[in-house]
């Protein structure tokens, strides 16, 4: 069997539990050959670990996706875009490309930071990005901002949120109730626009988490690029995820990434679903 090829437009952190750092490490995980078109690197200041975002000059992005759409991904990711010109260009590079899956992980905040990257990207992402997605895979404060539903608080109005993102054209929406949404297990709500689906597995430690977004997405696309069916995608990644979350580990006093091998390496944790 060939190998499956992944491609994720995504931001560099440095730190490497998040971004594209994230992703190709989980790429690996799931043996599937990972690339990258970098769009903006993240630099941490060591006394605050306040972000610095630095996006890349856009002719260097459309180098590196011509690149990497000549090698032919089966399947693409995003993440970190940081402005309405580079969503564009992850829009078109999905068209342009014969890849048959389109993760979007709606990057609008990195956790710790309470800025929005740009608040003019989240009409971007609506126009541009979700009529293409496979899979759309917001937290809980960015499918409130996607859906223009504002805060969610309750699995009613995640169900509402997720509505109506469907129908502004992802095929498959699902929100990540995970560390927001008050509880003591970690859900995430899927829909394909019959169907809702409460996804939970225990709640784990929150202080080492860095990554999970981008981790979580990852893992869905590898699932998909390697013949799951959406649903069946999102159940295992979120199975990758929580074992990565629950051996999460303390980098310094600001930050602890996930431990993206995990699941792999360390313990497998069961997901439960139930229709709702
Ligand atoms: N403390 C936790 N224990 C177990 N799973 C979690 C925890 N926090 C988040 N998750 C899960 O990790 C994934 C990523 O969620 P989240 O951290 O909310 O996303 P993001 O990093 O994009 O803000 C989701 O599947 C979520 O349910
Ligand atoms: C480059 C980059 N992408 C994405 C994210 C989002 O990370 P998370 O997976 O924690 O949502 C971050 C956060 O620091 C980042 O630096
Ligand atoms: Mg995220």
């Amino acid at each position: 069997m060939s190998l499956k090829k992944i491609l994720t437009i995504a931001g560099s952190d440095t730190s490497a539990g998040a971004g594209m750092q994230a992703d190709l490490k989980t790429f690996q995980e799931y043996n599937t050959y990972g690339m990258v078109a970098l769009t903006a690197v993240v630099a941490m200041d060591p006394e605050t670990w306040g972000h610095d975002v630095t996006p890349l000059p856009i002719e260097l992005l459309d180098k590196q996706i011509k690149t990497a759409l000549s090698i032919g991904p089966d399947a693409i990711k995003t993440g970190m875009l940081g402005t309405e010109e580079i969503i564009q260009r992850a829009a078109k590079a999905f068209e342009d490309s014969d890849a048959a899956y389109f993760v979007v992980d709606p990057v609008m905040v990195c956790k710790g930071e309470d800025e929005v990257l740009n608040p003019g990207n989240t009409d971007a992402m609506i126009k541009y990005l979700l009529p293409l997605a496979t899979i759309v895979t917001p937290n809980l404060f960015e499918a409130g901002q996607l859906s223009g539903l504002g805060k969610l608080t309750t699995i009613e109005q995640m169900k509402e949120a997720a509505e109506i993102i469907h129908q502004r054209g992802a095929k498959h929406v699902i929100i990540k109730g995970g560390k927001a949404l008050e509880s003591d297990k970690a859900l995430d709500l899927y829909y394909d626009g019959d169907n809702y689906t409460l996804l939970t597995t225990d709640k784990f430690q929150s202080s080492y988490n860095h990554g999970a977004g981008c981790t979580f997405a990852a893992a869905t696309t590898a699932n998909l690029a390697l013949g799951k069916s959406p649903r069946e995608a999102v159940i295992a990644a979120k199975g990758f995820v929580a074992s990565a979350i629950k051996h999460g580990w303390k980098m310094n006093e600001f930050v602890g990434p996930v431990q993206h091998g995990a699941y792999n390496n360390v313990e497998k944790i069961e997901v439960t679903t139930k229709e709702v």
